[in-house]
């Protein structure tokens, strides 16, 4: 904290007033980091001196502390102006009072002066300006003082000369006296001197206050109307907050009669669903007694299905045990049953070798479109396989012959009657025995219509090998779940006692490697 102590009264000398404003510079700059205390001595012109103590009211009434509030300036400020003290004031302690505003302002930041503390502190500037134009009117007195002073010195000054013309001791006392007066003349001039140098540098200091006040009275101005526009938009500000809570608490209303209204349904509600889940309750309980009844009947139900399930158990027992005697019996005839399909096999084939294990078949072709039926050379065929053939070219016995096949195929006989002798050594081809079925024939007598028929397309027009490899897919279709058969195919042409392979690409390999003393021509291979 500083503490600086200023003396003043009315007559204070400008040197004493520049002082001040100089130290008050230098508070302006130490109050930026600093408590400052102010005293002002209200001392009267009769015992103003340097060294007296202050103490007065008016020093107790400016006395404030860095920190106030606006609002105890602005009182204190009314106590001065009730007390009219503010004339009594000295220079100073208005200095002061504008200069505390002023800090006041900085501090507040937000450059807001209440309207009061505004008011007084115009009242001041006014107050030093007034004080400010009394002071330069009494240095231009004191000024025509010492200038009337020095003309009666001037008035003077010659009357002595005049006067030394008379006797030398009378002209050596004159001499001193005007010696003298000059001394005094010189002093006064270096005071005159002096003083017109303080009313420059008073007139300079002037100059520099009325900047200083005219700069205050800008600030005032501006902080006048910040503090308006705050005002204004504060009042502003403050209309439009109240039209919103107004809208608020009228929402508010609403939301709570909603609310009140709501609660009320939801009274309702509860009430009529506690009257249903009661009435649930009753219906439940009454439930809850028939169940129990019901479960009751239930446990005697099952007592009674235990001795059912006691019983059928008893049945079930004696029924596995004949059901295994007659399993057992079924396994026995399944183990004989192999032995039995075998037996069979051999009886079959057996018929077969008794069928006769090298069969020839005739089947005499049909005439061919544009051929005479006239020219026939068949008389007869027997259904025991006797076929009688006429030679024309011969007479009497040996115009006729007879010859003797298994059976003959007339020239209306189907393809499937051609193959229904044959089908049979198909399952003996499965049951393992071997089988050979081919045709003979001169040129264009009908061997490959015989064996693999005009069309392939159609089912009834197949020959002896397609209706004899389906039998074999089919059979051993039907016996996979005993027997698994591996089905290989060869197709051979014996022409002019050379045996061909038809399926081989390779045309150097074609020749069938076998000798055809050796050859079997089986097509159909277990
Ligand atoms: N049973 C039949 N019914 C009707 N037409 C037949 C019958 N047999 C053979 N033909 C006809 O006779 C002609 C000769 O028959 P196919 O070609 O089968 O004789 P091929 O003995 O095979 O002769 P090649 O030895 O020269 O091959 C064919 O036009 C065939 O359609």
């Amino acid at each position: 904290m500083v503490d600086v102590f200023l003396i003043g009264n009315e007559d204070w000398c400008f040197y004493g007033l520049s002082r001040f404003l100089r130290l008050l510079h230098c508070v302006h700059y130490w109050s930026r980091s600093a408590s400052v205390k102010f005293i002002m001595n209200m001392q009267s012109e009769a015992h103003a001196t340097e060294n007296e103590q202050p103490g007065s009211n008016f020093s107790d009434v400016f006395q404030t502390k860095h920190g106030y509030q606006g609002d105890f300036l602005a009182s204190k400020f009314s106590e001065l102006m009730k007390l009219e003290s503010l004339e009594s004031a000295t220079s100073q302690s208005l200095f002061s009072v504008v200069k505390r505003v002023l800090e006041e302002s900085i501090e507040r930041k937000n450059g807001n002066i209440p309207q009061r503390v505004a008011s007084v502190v115009k009242l001041v500037v006014q107050e030093i300006e007034h004080r400010v134009s009394k002071q330069a009117e009494n240095m231009r007195k004191q000024r025509n003082l010492y200038k009337s002073r020095e003309d009666r010195y001037q008035l003077k000054i010659r009357a002595l000369e005049t006067l030394a013309t008379g006797t030398t001791e009378e002209n050596e006392i004159v001499m001193k006296q005007l010696q003298h007066i000059k001394i005094e003349k010189a002093k006064i001039e270096e005071k005159k001197k002096l003083e017109e140098n303080d009313l420059n540098r008073l007139r300079k200091e002037k100059d520099d206050y009325e900047t200083q006040i005219s700069s205050l009275k800008q600030e005032l101005k501006l902080a006048k109307r910040t503090y308006e526009e705050n005002q204004l938009q504060l009042e502003t500000h403050a209309k439009e907050t109240k039209v919103q809570l107004e809208k608020r608490i009228l929402e508010l209303e609403c939301l709570l009669a909603d609310s009140r209204k709501k609660v009320k349904e939801l009274e309702d509600f509860s009430e009529s669903k506690f009257l249903i889940w009661k009435r649930k309750e009753h219906r439940y309980m009454h439930f809850i007694d028939s169940q129990f009844g019901s479960l009751q009947e239930l446990r005697l139900a099952s007592e009674y299905l235990k001795q059912e399930v006691l019983k059928t158990k008893e049945i079930y027992a004696d029924e596995v045990h004949h059901f295994g005697l007659n399993l057992k019996g079924l396994v026995d005839a399944a183990q004989n049953y192999h032995t039995v399909l075998e037996e069979n096999r051999k009886l079959y084939n057996e018929v077969q070798d008794l069928k006769g294990n090298i069969r020839v078949y005739c089947r005499v072709r049909p005439f061919l479109p544009g051929q005479s039926e006239k020219n026939t050379t068949i008389q007869y065929i027997g259904d025991s396989g006797e076929l009688v053939v006429i030679n024309p070219s011969k007479q009497g016995k040996d115009s006729h012959r007879l010859f003797k096949f298994n059976k003959v195929f007339g020239p209306a006989a189907t393809q499937e009657e051609v193959f229904r002798d044959t089908q049979p050594l198909i399952r003996s081809v499965l049951d393992g025995y071997n089988v050979c079925i081919f045709a003979y024939g001169q040129t264009g007598s009908g061997k490959t219509y015989t064996m693999t028929g005009p069309s392939v397309t159609s089912v009834q027009d197949w020959g002896v090998n397609y209706r004899a490899l389906n039998d074999l897919f089919n059979i051993s279709q039907s016996r996979k779940s005993s027997i698994a058969y591996e089905v290989g195919v060869q197709m051979v042409e014996i022409y002019n006692e050379q045996v061909r392979d038809l399926l081989s690409n390779d045309s150097c390999q074609k020749r069938y490697p076998l000798e055809i003393s050796f050859m079997t021509p089986c097509l159909m291979k277990h």
